[in-house]
């Protein structure tokens, strides 16, 4: 199956190889395609159709078999800011499967700039003084000392949509 990926952050990218080979008998091609969102996702909802918009256009720029999109964003839950992911798995036949990431808390310092409309990877950046935060550890793996990283994180968003999708095509 030639399989696409909707971006080329390490991140992303090797979370869905690593996943998807043990299950699928896959080709990969990368291709850095745009989300049709915001550049910093301020909900579930956005941050969501944009891990779908990017399988979609990976899908139709590649003519791949399958595309995987995951997009990462923020959502608010009584005022406080979370940092939120999903993933999509966009099939030429028009099916998708979508799910979403773990979310934990962003402290307040990180939260305001977010709010003050600076995309969240620079201003981890700033906030932990290195480079390119969101390719590697991600906000996740800073502020879970580094026991859960952001690779982790879309390694299992890209289960539960691999396994929705090997559900989808069991045989009883
Ligand atoms: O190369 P692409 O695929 O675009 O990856 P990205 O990390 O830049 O883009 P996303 O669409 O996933 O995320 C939207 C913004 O939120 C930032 N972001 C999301 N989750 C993050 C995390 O865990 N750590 C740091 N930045 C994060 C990200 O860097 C972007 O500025």
């Amino acid at each position: 199956m030639r399989i696409a990926i909707g971006s080329k952050n390490k991140a992303k990218t090797e979370a869905v190889i690593s996943v998807v080979q043990q299950f699928i008998d896959a080709e990969f091609e990368l291709r850095a395609v745009p989300s049709g969102v915001s550049d910093q996702p301020l909900s579930d909802k956005e941050t969501r159709t944009g891990a779908i918009n990017r399988a979609l256009n990976a899908i139709k720029e590649s003519g791949a078999d399958a595309a995987f999109g995951l997009e990462g964003g923020v959502s608010e839950i009584d005022g406080e800011l979370f940092v939120c992911n999903w993933g999509a798995m966009a099939l030429a036949n028009g099916e998708i499967y979508t799910a979403a990431g773990a979310q934990i808390l962003l402290p307040e310092e990180v939260a305001a700039e977010v709010r003050n409309g600076r995309e969240l990877g620079p201003v981890m950046d700033d906030y932990t003084n290195r480079k390119d935060i969101r390719s590697h550890d991600g906000a996740v793996g800073v502020f879970t000392n580094g026991l859960i990283n952001r690779k982790t994180m879309f390694e299992h968003v890209i289960l539960l949509v691999v396994g929705q999708y090997l559900y989808s095509k069991r045989t009883n």
